[in-house]
């Protein structure tokens, strides 16, 4: 038996990748997009921008980004099987898994599929994209026993998406939140869900199989699932005092509190927070109601003073999700779906300068 390399739980700080997609400059305190600042473009930008970027290398004109949005809108709709498959879904089957079955299932309809060229795979990331917010809203319906709800091609793909959750013609403003949000999930550097598409994607497997398989990592609450459970945290406390003694106690339980803390972030809030923490503030005082915020105000003071933590994206997301109107099920398969530009950005850079990932282990087990 020999000695290997000292090894590092988590793979914390080691070197998974080059990339010339995304990078998180903790010095600079930035999220670096293909070289753009992803808080300044959550100021002044939207979601397909950003898509752009990720799979074109460039932020579009309007005249490209008219194109982007009518490719996209050409792709919403579902196979009518994918429909059918997702109704024999067990009732209690979470919206991620069938969010994830029903993603596997097309690749059964790309008769391509063989193909794993930049073109072939950016072609097929945006059919993907398109399909994405039908797929998500409907595989949620089909659970619930609810009607299924056909894309508006007259709306904006965030209106539109928006739109098939809640039922409703959202407001200027909810329009402007929630795509901020998809903006800001877009993409994220090498968080454990990347880290697995392109472990898939090393082995020459396909990119449905790649996001399949991030999903299902997504659906963790030690990652994307944690916005769900911030929510039921929420939920549960009531008012701010109870907010504070739910917290108090977990934390004397020794439990995680979700949306806090973060790998890369750990020490200081996370940079996307503050952006949603605002949208939370304008959500708040258009409505005039203050709940929310003053119980993740509360929250976010206990956990800076009790164990040095702070927000990361999930934990504003969740009241904002909330106060949208979104069916709290959903909050991760959204994640999921503004992550799928990100996610198709790095298995097209995997595909294209690829080595299969097969690491080594230090054996611990009998002797031999
Ligand atoms: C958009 C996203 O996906 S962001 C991530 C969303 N996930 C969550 O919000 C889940 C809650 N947070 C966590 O579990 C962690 O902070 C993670 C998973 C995000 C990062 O994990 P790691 O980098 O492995 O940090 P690790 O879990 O080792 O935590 C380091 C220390 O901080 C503590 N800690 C970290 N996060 C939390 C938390 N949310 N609540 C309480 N304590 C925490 C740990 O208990 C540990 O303490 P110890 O050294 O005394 O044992
Ligand atoms: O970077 C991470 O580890 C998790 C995260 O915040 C994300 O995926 O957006």
């Amino acid at each position: 038996m020999t000695i290997k390399e000292k090894y590092i739980p988590g793979l914390e700080g080691v070197i998974a990748s080059e990339t010339a997609i995304s990078f998180l400059d903790t010095v600079q305190e930035k999220i670096i997009i293909k070289g753009q600042d992803l808080i300044a473009l959550s100021k002044s930008n939207d979601y397909l921008d950003v898509v752009n970027l990720l799979l074109e290398g460039e932020l579009p004109s309007s005249s490209e980004k008219a194109v982007l949005e009518d490719k996209l809108k050409k792709d919403y709709d579902l196979p009518d099987a994918v429909i059918e498959l997702l109704k024999l879904l067990p009732k209690q089957t979470h919206p991620m898994d069938a969010q994830r079955t029903g993603i596997s299932m097309l690749a059964g309809y790309d008769d391509n599929l063989d193909d794993r060229s930049p073109s072939a795979n950016k072609h097929r990331a945006f059919q993907i994209l398109g399909k994405l917010p039908t797929l998500t809203v409907n595989s949620y319906r089909v659970l619930q026993g609810q009607e299924i709800v056909a894309p508006k091609p007259d709306l904006s793909y965030s209106a539109n998406f928006l739109s098939m959750i809640t039922g409703k013609l959202p407001t200027e403003l909810e329009t402007k939140t929630f795509d901020q949000l998809l903006l800001l999930y877009s993409e994220h550097e090498m968080p454990n869900s990347t880290f697995t598409a392109r472990v898939i994607a090393s082995t020459q497997s396909d990119i449905y199989g790649a996001l399949t398989g991030a999903v299902a990592s997504l659906k963790g609450n030690l990652h994307g699932g944690a916005n769900e459970a911030v929510m039921h945290m929420l939920n549960e406390a009531k008012s701010v005092a109870e907010f504070e003694e739910l917290m108090l106690k977990k934390l004397q339980k020794k439990e995680k509190i979700m949306g806090f803390g973060h790998r890369v972030y750990m020490k200081k809030m996370d940079p996307r927070a503050l952006i949603v923490k605002d949208a939370l503030k304008e959500l708040s005082a258009k409505t005039g109601d203050n709940q929310l915020l003053e119980m993740c105000e509360a929250g976010e003071r206990l956990m800076e003073s009790e164990k040095g933590l702070y927000p990361n994206l999930d934990y504003y997301a969740a009241p904002v999700y909330w106060m949208l109107g979104i069916p709290i099920p959903l909050y991760t398969p959204i994640f999921f779906s503004a992550r799928a530009a990100g996610l198709c950005a790095h298995v097209i850079e995997q595909h294209e300068n690829n080595r299969i990932f097969r690491p080594r282990v230090n054996y611990i087990g009998k002797a031999y």
